[in-house]
């Protein structure tokens, strides 16, 4: 719409304005297209970061209390900043050699409905395990510590990290970053698909069997991680 709009519009200086004129005219006004899609991009993603970390932050607070969460509860590990990082430098080395590839809205698009659904199912995750939900794996279990199968809980049984894995490949599509995109999804993929036995193997000793069929009635939720405790 932008683009025809502009275009409407040089059509009509045409009329009045020499060739040379007309040339840097389109020049400049495709250079205003181009910065209008980076602008849009740029400032998505970094509202994506700043209310997924904030967010996480003040649900811990709300969970636990001030006095139990640290800024360790913000997620931003050294890791995860040069994934960032990178992702940022695939973003500029491209929008500036091929600008071309920033232009499929509808991939752009589908990135942002990536990054407000993954963003929905973990916010809904950490709401419904409350207290349960601890950003460091327990290893002991509390005595508040209750197995939660409701809710979300209900469809898949690891919504947090599920939300988590289409948020942050969201992001990359949004950006139109390809090989971003393949990356984030092998190493958040790679990562949860450690993480998730771990966490399983200490669920299974805190509720023996409730966990056990619970875990064999309920989807990981993350793609092609099967993994379930073993039945006894
Ligand atoms: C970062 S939270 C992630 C929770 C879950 N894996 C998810 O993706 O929504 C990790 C903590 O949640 C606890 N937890 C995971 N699933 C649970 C459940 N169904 N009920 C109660 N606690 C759970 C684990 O004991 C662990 O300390």
């Amino acid at each position: 719409m932008v683009v025809v709009c502009r275009l409407g519009s040089i059509w009509q200086i045409c009329s009045s304005t020499s060739e040379t004129e007309i040339d840097s005219l389109i020049l400049s006004e495709m250079t205003e297209i181009f910065s209008y899609t980076a602008c849009r991009q740029l400032s998505q993603m970094f509202l994506a970061i700043i209310f997924f970390h904030s967010s996480e932050y003040i649900l811990a607070v709300a969970s636990h209390g001030k006095s139990s969460v640290t800024l360790e509860s913000l997620l931003i590990s050294k890791n995860y900043l040069l994934a960032m990082i990178f992702s940022l430098l695939e973003y500029f080395v491209e929008i500036s050699s091929f600008p071309a590839m920033k232009e499929y809205q509808w991939v752009s698009n589908l990135g942002l409905a990536l990054v407000v659904s993954g963003e929905l199912i973990r916010k809904m995750a950490i709401i419904t395990a409350g207290r349960a939900f601890t950003h460091l794996i327990k290893i002991c279990k509390e005595e508040h510590h209750k197995l939660i199968t409701h809710g979300v809980y209900g469809f898949v049984r690891h919504p947090g990290y599920a939300g988590f894995f289409i948020w942050s490949v969201g992001t990359q599509i949004m950006l139109c970053n390809p090989i971003s995109t393949i990356a984030f999804a092998i190493v958040v993929w790679r990562f949860f698909a450690n993480r998730i036995p771990y966490e399983e193997f200490f669920l299974g000793q805190f509720f023996g069997s409730q966990y056990e069929e619970y875990a064999w009635r309920t989807p990981s939720g993350v793609p092609f991680v099967k993994w379930r405790p073993k039945r006894a």
